[in-house]
């Protein structure tokens, strides 16, 4: 399975269109912009239930305005076609819920 990072990665969120994600070091991150904790709570559970369909779960981070997302493939450490499509799995939840991404800092 292909392992993508730096400029690789950056093209690949490009041809998928995942405009909600951006390369880190670490993987692929994003954080959505809920509002409160218990909007936050419902994505959290939404997500964990594509997560657990897909085999493949991101790092979350719960907070009271906001939800932080970080995908990478822990078995390989590196970003990988698992993480791409549960990114889209994810950017399809926000925005049915009509969450959208945080402005970057
Ligand atoms: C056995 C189980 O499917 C594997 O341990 C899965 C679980 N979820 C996973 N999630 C992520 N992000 N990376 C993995 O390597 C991984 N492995």
């Amino acid at each position: 399975m292909t392992e993508y990072s730096g400029q690789q990665l950056t093209h690949a969120l490009q041809e998928a269109q995942l405009t909600d994600w951006h390369a880190a070091e670490d993987g692929l991150r994003t954080r959505f912009s809920t509002g409160d904790f218990m909007a936050g709570l419902e994505l959290v559970q939404r997500i964990a239930a594509v997560a657990e369909d897909a085999g493949h779960h991101p790092d979350l981070l719960l907070t009271f305005p906001h939800v932080e997302v970080r995908l990478i493939s822990h078995d390989v450490e590196a970003v990988t076609d698992r993480d791409l499509q549960l990114a889209r799995q994810i950017s399809e939840l926000a925005a049915s819920a009509e969450i959208e991404v945080a402005p970057t800092d």
